[in-house]
């Protein structure tokens, strides 16, 4: 049995993650913690399951390193240097590994992977990520992670910027840049999680979409994550690492 740990486990996610790991046959949830919960009553865990917020997981990812349990870490936010800092953690516990990803739904991790296969053919690309509006962090991990992904295919290829002639703009018409993919992030009552890759080249256009239907989709990748991170040494940054792809 492994000792499962969750936080964030009032949240809208952190919820759904508590029911999964409750049915799991081969797992025991030993710890259930929000805000204002104490994290010790984390302590028991082996892997801790983490859907918070973007302002407090790095506290949390301290505590829980340092305590040699091992993170799965849904909450976004997550920045090149907010990535090394984790890795630095890591390195100062040895034997203990994170899994960082910003989509643990499985159907989302293809969307990143085709867009990021299609990306070389394609003179131009832009990414529009919708969400509900209770989300804290735009844009998305999903989306800033595709993009990142979407750029080294087309750096990999020689391609440059894509076209745009724009020299007159209100600021963030084009939405925001993330290594030189224009990201554009909506928030509208209704939705839950969707986003559109969007590429364009010689008179085609190829629209990859993904659609979160609810929030027990995310569920199977993280029980895929708590599963393997103990095995997987250091930092893991994504569910694509997992996949097999
Ligand atoms: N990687 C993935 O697949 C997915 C990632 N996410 C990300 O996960 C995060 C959480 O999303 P979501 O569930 O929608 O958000 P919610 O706001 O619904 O849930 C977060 C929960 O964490 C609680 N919380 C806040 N601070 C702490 C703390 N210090 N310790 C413990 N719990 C705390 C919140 O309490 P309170 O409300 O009182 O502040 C809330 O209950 C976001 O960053 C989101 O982007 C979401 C979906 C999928
Ligand atoms: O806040 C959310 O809801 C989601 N957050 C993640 C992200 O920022 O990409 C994953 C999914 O989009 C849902």
């Amino acid at each position: 049995m492994i000792r499962v740990g969750v936080l964030g486990a009032r949240g809208r996610v952190g919820v759904e993650v508590c029911k999964a790991v409750h049915a799991a046959a081969d797992m025991e949830l030993v710890g259930a913690v929000d805000k204002d919960d104490p994290l010790e009553l984390l302590a028991p865990a082996e892997v801790v399951v983490d859907f918070t917020h973007p302002d407090v997981v790095m506290g949390n990812l301290e505590w829980c390193i340092s305590r040699g349990i091992h993170p799965v870490v849904g909450t976004t936010g997550f920045d090149g240097d907010r990535l090394e800092r984790v890795r630095e953690m890591l390195a100062a516990n040895p034997g203990t590994n994170a899994l960082i990803a910003p989509n643990f739904g499985i159907a989302a991790v293809l969307m990143m992977h085709f867009a990021q296969q299609a990306a070389k053919y394609f003179e131009s690309v832009e990414i529009v990520e919708l969400h509900h509006p209770g989300k804290a962090d735009a844009p998305s991990g999903t989306a800033r992670r595709t993009a990142e992904l979407v750029a080294e295919a087309r750096r990999k290829a020689g391609l440059g910027p894509s076209p745009d002639a724009t020299t007159q703009e209100i600021d963030g018409a084009r939405g925001a840049d993330v290594d030189g993919v224009h990201v554009h992030a909506v928030r509208l009552a209704a939705l839950i999680a969707h986003q559109e890759v969007i590429l364009g080249g010689e008179g085609e256009v190829l629209t990859i979409r993904h659609d979160t239907m609810n929030r027990s989709s995310f569920t199977p990748g993280v029980l895929l994550g708590v599963r393997r991170v103990r095995s997987l040494p250091g930092l893991t940054v994504g569910l694509d690492a997992l996949l097999d792809l």
